[in-house]
């Protein structure tokens, strides 16, 4: 596929991104690429983010002969310099133009949330795929899925990709006869401009409380609401959790752009008046986990999705996840029988996974990684083993959601009985201090702490110490397979992996 120069003009004039094109003579670009490592000859090269000059050195030696960037480079020279006001929208832009508007021939459902983002994904992605097999697309936090064969599934490396990525990804898609895509849609993509120009055929927003606050993520709390309410604004349907907190800016921002006729309101609080959809939660323990949805509004009769469901997966906020996905799949035509079957034998890798260990305590590892979530976890987890003790595996990030060091160590004092502070993906900083910082959080005399910096040895010594009663929760890493230390992702055999190491050590 070529990038005329004349059509670059066009569309970043359009988006008034342009500043000058410097010319030295008109090509037409055979590829795009923002990593000077993967560029051929006739690629058109974007300087974005992180960038040194010594990288468009590389890709003009690898034939780049254009480079999109917001200042000209003397290592440019001899090469086409687009100057553009901004290059992460012009890269958008640009990758939505070259790709061929793969957006145009899909009906793209993006879910936002603090929590619930990727359960709801894979719940909205299993339902859809019941009624339309082979036709539906999935890019989540762990996996993407881009057609029907099995080469076609693969690990993901951000939640939701960079621009590039993401309209190649669905343009290998478009080829590969999928017609839905449900995508997660992180904060961060719209911080760094990832889905700049898409606009959503539905748009769900599910919650939002303290988290990716930091370096390299939001500056406050404002900025991370604002960037995760773009959803609404850029969705022709939205779908909103009422239950969320500042549920008032999020049903505004959806009003902004959206007929209130399009705007689908759910909540588990019978309370909660002028709801268009009804959680009644009849069952949820760790066997059973079924509830009833009730179409409280005459434009939510339309949908014919009422009634009791099953979900194969643990947690009494997976209710309010998988009514986001079943109203966004009845947008696309799903009723009430595509959507029961599905949900009952749902899986989701790394989401309340759990194994039995003879003479110890039952293991479940899960993702819940900020307090919203470690709390909704360990509370439900409380609750079903109320005999027994709550042993909780965790640590908390490097250079990262620094706030959530302050909310495990609250999350800990107000549910666990026992907590093992650990290593997870220190990065950069030296994961005692990180430890240290959760322990300063923990409130005297609520729980009993044991630091082991080896997450390995503080799993075993979790189960080891269990007795049969117990629950032991190893949090955080869900099916990750690998530790950040230092710049460097060092393979971890997964939490579950090292549970089941252990369970068999005792064979
Ligand atoms: C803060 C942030 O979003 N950073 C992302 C961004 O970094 P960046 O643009 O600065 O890129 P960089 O890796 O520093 O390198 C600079 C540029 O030079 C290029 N380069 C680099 C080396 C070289 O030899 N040649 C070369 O051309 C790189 O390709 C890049 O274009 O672009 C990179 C890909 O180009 C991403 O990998 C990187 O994500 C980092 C790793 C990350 O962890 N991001 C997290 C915070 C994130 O986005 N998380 C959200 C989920 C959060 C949530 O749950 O809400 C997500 O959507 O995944
Ligand atoms: N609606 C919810 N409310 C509170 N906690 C939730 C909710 N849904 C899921 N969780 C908890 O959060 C954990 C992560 O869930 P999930 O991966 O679906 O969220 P996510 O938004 O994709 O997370 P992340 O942004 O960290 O990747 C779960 O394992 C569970 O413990």
């Amino acid at each position: 596929m070529d990038l005329e120069i004349a059509t670059v003009k066009a569309i970043l004039t359009e988006h008034d991104l342009l500043k000058e094109i410097k010319s030295t003579k008109t090509v037409a670009n055979t590829g795009i690429s923002y990593d000077s490592r993967t560029v051929k000859p006739g690629y058109m090269f974007f300087c974005k983010g992180n960038f040194k000059p010594e990288y468009l050195s590389v890709a003009r030696q690898n034939g780049a002969t254009t480079y999109v960037s917001e200042n000209e480079y003397p290592e440019g020279t001899g090469m086409t310099a687009i100057i553009v006001t901004n290059v992460t929208r012009a890269m958008a832009v640009l990758s939505a133009t070259y790709y061929n508007f793969p957006q145009n021939d899909l009906f793209i459902i993006g879910i936002t949330g603090t929590k619930g983002k990727t359960s709801s994904a894979y719940f909205a992605h299993s339902i859809l795929n019941q009624k339309y097999p082979n036709q539906v697309a999935l890019f989540s936090t762990i996996d993407r899925i881009v057609g029907p064969k099995p080469e076609d599934q693969f690990k993901s490396d951000l939640t939701t990709p960079e621009s590039m990525n993401l309209f190649h990804d669905m343009r290998v898609a478009v080829d590969n006869g999928m017609k839905y895509l449900v995508m997660e849609v992180s904060s961060q993509a719209y911080l760094r401009d990832r889905v700049y120009g898409l606009k959503f055929d539905c748009g769900i927003f599910l919650n939002i409380t303290p988290d990716h606050i930091g370096r390299n993520e939001h500056k406050d709390f404002e900025d991370y609401l604002h960037c995760k309410l773009q959803l609404m604004v850029n969705s022709k349907r939205c779908i909103i959790d009422a239950d969320t907190d500042r549920f008032d800016d999020v049903f505004g921002a959806a009003k902004a752009t959206t007929d209130p006729e399009q705007i689908y309101l759910f909540s588990a609080d019978v309370e909660n008046g002028g709801v268009d959809f009804l959680i009644q939660d009849e069952e949820d323990d760790l066997t059973s986990n079924r509830f009833t949805l009730v179409e409280s509004s005459s434009k939510a009769e339309a949908f014919h999705v009422a009634g009791d469901y099953d979900l194969n997966v643990a947690g009494d906020y997976n209710q309010s996840n998988a009514t986001a996905a079943i109203i966004a799949a009845a947008l696309a035509d799903v009723t009430y029988q595509d959507a029961v079957l599905p949900l009952k034998s749902i899986v989701i890798p790394g989401r309340m996974e759990h194994l039995n260990v003879p003479g110890h305590g039952v293991v479940f590892v899960d993702y819940a990684h900020n307090y919203a979530s470690l709390h909704a976890l360990l509370k439900f987890l409380k609750h079903q083993y109320h005999d027994g003790k709550v042993i909780v595996v965790v640590g908390s990030p490097g250079d990262k959601g620094i706030s959530r060091r302050a909310g495990f160590g609250q999350a800990l004092s107000e549910q666990a009985d026992i907590a093992y502070l650990t290593t997870d993906d220190p990065a950069f900083e030296d994961p005692e201090q990180i430890i240290q910082q959760i322990m300063d959080n923990i409130k005297p005399g609520t729980v009993e702490v044991r630091q082991v910096l080896d997450r390995h040895d503080a799993i075993e010594q979790a189960i080891m110490n269990s007795s049969e009663k117990d629950v032991v929760v190893l949090a955080g890493k869900g099916e990750d397979p690998y530790q950040k230390v230092g710049g460097v992702d060092t393979p971890w055999p997964t939490d579950m992996g090292v549970a089941e190491e252990v369970k068999r050590g005792l064979s």
